[in-house]
């Protein structure tokens, strides 16, 4: 199993340019699955879950071409509406193909994706939405079995909280449907707008993405597209938090600093300086020492549960209490145990964890146990003092394109390596 090993104390400085979003580029791989025409994606991240939702795309019957940073979607002779379990257990957002594959080829079965290190993670908003549709669902052997022989109708549909991906399928679905359907409580998050534009540009009839209203005015079909995905605000902010742990004058190139507005508002509550441009966020040399701060998740516009583990290695470094809040998953704190035998001194009670800081950290062999958690034990790698190594980081390759060769480029010194079956 690949690790990486991080010796700490060496500053980051330079430019790191930011990939494409992970979580914009799923939805809209599964978008494709909407038209029978080609579609082009460019600015894929080259990242494990992007893989496997083109994995899931050939299981369909899709065939995806590569041709120098555009990924071409095309729909094959033969398609399938099946997505088995050995794909869906590697990556949940696989369940992002239900919506689509119903409206297009009116029936799905797509394996239940089951819960993660990070929470329970039910799909029952999904499920009770698109039955609201007309799909008629049912769970059989592990699988949710779709069908609308008679296509989907619009309807009104009110979420019962905030879900992104939900929010995700149930636009894909609406595309299609007969008639207009109403979404409220939907999710705000920018890679729901970017999805939003991608299906705009093949022909759909919606407004209002970006608010927790949207109308989808169904249309016959879609055709194919050219599109490019939004900068990714997690890898953006990581890498930000990363300069202001251990940086001598970084520069975050090819983001979109709106996207991290209320990272930035934290940061500043903290004292950290930060310099917003139009498509950058650069961390000047000189900071001083940063203050305790507080973060408490939210849906977008606020703070991003998948900045909260690499929020909390910063936290280790700021002086006095800082408090941070998980309020999206009951079970994002697995990163703390890892970061207290790095010497961090970190408390948990329910869903507040509290830090004090700043602590020395002391390099050691650490464990990942979900994506951002694995981030933030890089970013405390770092900052320690010594050796870490990060076992498990086939959890860090879902999300984070080459990091290594990102940070060995501003000056880290990371490597990845494979020690063989007893170490
Ligand atoms: C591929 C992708 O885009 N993943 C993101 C997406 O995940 P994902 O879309 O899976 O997360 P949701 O927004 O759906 O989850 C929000 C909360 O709602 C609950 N819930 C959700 C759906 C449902 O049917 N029932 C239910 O109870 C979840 O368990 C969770 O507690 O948004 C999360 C929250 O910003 C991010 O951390 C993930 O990185
Ligand atoms: C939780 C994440 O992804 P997923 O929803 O695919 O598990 C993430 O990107 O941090």
């Amino acid at each position: 199993m690949e690790k990486f090993r991080i010796f700490g104390g060496y500053r980051l400085s330079g430019t790191v340019t930011v990939s494409g979003a992970k979580n914009a580029a799923l939805p809209c791989l599964a978008a494709t699955l909407l038209t029978r025409e080609p579609v082009r994606l460019s600015g894929l991240p080259r990242v494990r879950d992007i893989l496997t939702m083109e994995k899931v795309l050939r299981t369909l019957g899709e065939h995806c071409q590569h041709d120098n940073g555009t990924t071409t979607v095309v729909m094959g002779q033969a398609t399938a509406t099946h997505a088995p379990y050995e794909l869906v257990r590697t990556m949940r957002a696989s369940v992002l193909v239900l919506g689509p594959l119903l409206a297009s080829r009116r029936q799905a079965r797509v394996a239940l994706p089951g819960g993660c290190a990070i929470g329970a993670r039910p799909i029952d908003f999904h499920l009770s939405a698109l039955a609201r549709l007309g799909a008629d669902i049912r769970v059989e052997h592990g699988d949710v079995v779709a069908e609308a022989p008679r296509g989907l109708f619009g309807a009104e549909i009110a979420f019962p909280r905030v879900t992104v991906t939900g929010t995700e399928n149930l636009l894909m679905a609406a595309t299609l449907a007969r008639g207009r359907t109403v979404l409220s409580g939907c999710a705000r998050e920018p890679e729901v707008v970017d999805l939003a534009a991608m299906l705009t540009l093949m022909g759909a009839r919606i407004s209002g993405a970006g608010t927790d209203v949207i109308e989808v005015e169904g249309v016959d079909q879609l055709t194919g597209c050219s599109h490019t995905v939004i900068p990714d605000r997690i890898e953006a902010g990581t890498y930000l938090l990363a300069a202001l742990m251990v940086g001598d004058g970084v520069r975050i190139e090819g983001c979109v600093p709106e996207h991290l507005s209320a990272v930035l508002e934290v940061l500043g509550s903290a004292g950290a300086q930060v310099e917003v441009q139009p498509q950058a966020l650069v961390v000047p040399r000189q900071q001083t020492p940063l203050r305790a701060f507080t973060v408490s998740t939210q849906e977008y516009p606020g703070f991003p549960t998948d900045l909260q583990a690499q929020a909390m290695a910063l936290a280790t470094q700021a002086e006095g209490r800082s408090e941070i809040v998980e309020n999206i998953f009951e079970n994002r704190f697995q990163h703390v145990l890892e970061l207290k035998r790095l010497g961090a001194d970190i408390s948990v009670e329910g869903r507040k964890a509290v830090v004090r800081g700043p602590t020395k950290l002391q390099g050691t062999t650490v464990m990942a146990s979900d994506l951002r958690a694995s981030a933030a034990l890089v970013l405390a790698g770092l900052a320690a003092e010594g050796e870490t190594v990060v076992d498990r980081i086939y959890h860090l390759d879902r999300g984070y394109e080459t990091m290594e060769v990102k940070l060995s480029q501003l000056g880290a010194r990371i490597e990845r390596f494979n020690p063989g079956p007893f170490l």
